[in-house]
């Protein structure tokens, strides 16, 4: 890969304050995500996924707050920005979208109006906003653009709100989408649809992707590289062929084999024994010791670091790799 990346995050914290006190949702995170390419983050629900990217849009709801670290797109820290100039960021350099559309989209609007204010939003001076808003339809591939411009949400499948969500975060042309679970309330059929239609416009834009998701099969079609988190912490991060054929982290290595094998007679689930530590009660050393078959003494007593272990595949694991292939 040549030349510095589109976004890197580096060190980032995001915590919480609550009457417990405060907890690191996001803990010592860094990622880089190159440009034109695909960054999948996976990981069990409450890892800190939905939290690292609100993080990375400045828009970490209180009682959070990024306490440390640095999101650097194209160089400048995004952190360090005035509200003003990252609401000009948010839609513009950097988009998102989410799981469900029915909770960003307007229901009292038609959706035509609620795209055309987003370019409106951005470039208060647009022209041509119908017709701009009309090709955004259709370059999602939604079919009688001219007549879904006047539509509500609730007339469109939900297929067809995703697309709409995919028209409006990509009407200011970002450098950066980050979608957050973009097919997991859809059909299997309509999922595919939706990820070929990002697939083709990435190619189409030259955008790089974040997508977050905690389905492996997602990420195995869509990510050139993957990070996968574990209780607020990346624990691996390699180019996606090597972490499915490699695995290193015991954790990757569960979460793998929870992937149901369509090759076998029967679907086969191996579930992670245990269950994700509460924020509150965290071990001080690797997070996953208290759930891991590999685990020994050292591993209980700091955190591991993330480590190169050959080149790009890094993983914070002590056992990691000779000890787990034995
Ligand atoms: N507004 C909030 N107030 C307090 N804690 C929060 C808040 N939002 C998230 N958290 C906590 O931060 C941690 C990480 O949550 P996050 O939503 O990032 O997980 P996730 O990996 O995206 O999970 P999911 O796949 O279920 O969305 C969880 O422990 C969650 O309870």
């Amino acid at each position: 890969m040549t030349g510095a990346p589109l976004l890197a995050v580096k060190g980032l914290r995001t915590s919480f304050r609550t009457p417990n006190g405060d907890f690191a949702a996001v803990d010592g995170v860094d990622l880089s995500v190159p440009r034109g390419r695909t960054l999948g983050i996976v990981g069990e629900s409450g890892c800190g996924k939905s939290v690292l990217s609100l993080s990375v849009m400045g828009l970490v709801p209180r009682p959070g707050r990024v306490a440390a670290g640095q999101v650097l797109l194209e160089g400048q820290d995004l952190l360090t920005l005035p509200p003003a100039a990252m609401r000009h960021i948010r839609g513009g350099e950097v988009a998102m979208i989410f799981q469900e559309p029915m909770t960003s989209l307007n229901p009292v609007h038609p959706i035509g109006a609620q795209i055309t204010e987003a370019m409106r939003a951005h470039d208060p001076g647009a022209t041509d906003l119908r017709a701009r808003a009309i090709a955004a339809l259709a370059r999602v591939r939604i079919p009688a653009p001219e007549r879904r411009f006047d539509e509500y949400p609730h007339q469109l499948s939900g297929g067809m709100r995703q697309r709409v969500m995919i028209a409006m975060a990509l009407a200011c042309a970002p450098k950066l989408l980050i979608a957050d679970e973009p097919t997991t309330a859809l059909d299997v059929t309509v999922q595919a649809q939706i990820l070929d239609l990002l697939r083709d416009l990435q190619a189409e834009t030259g955008m790089s992707i974040i997508l977050i998701t905690h389905d492996l099969g997602v990420v195995a079609e869509m990510a050139d590289e993957v990070a996968v988190m574990y209780a607020g912490r990346v624990v691996e991060r390699a180019a996606a062929r090597d972490l499915f054929e490699d695995p290193q982290h015991p954790y990757t290595l569960g979460l793998l084999g929870s992937v149901p094998r369509l090759d076998e007679d029967r679907p086969r689930l191996l579930a992670i024994e245990g269950t994700v530590p509460p924020p509150f009660a965290l071990p001080p050393g690797c997070r996953f010791a208290p759930r891991c078959p590999f685990a020994v003494a050292a591993c209980e007593a700091a955190p591991p670091p993330l480590r190169e272990i050959s080149p790009g595949h890094h993983v914070a694991c002590l056992r990691a790799p000779v000890e787990l292939a034995a």
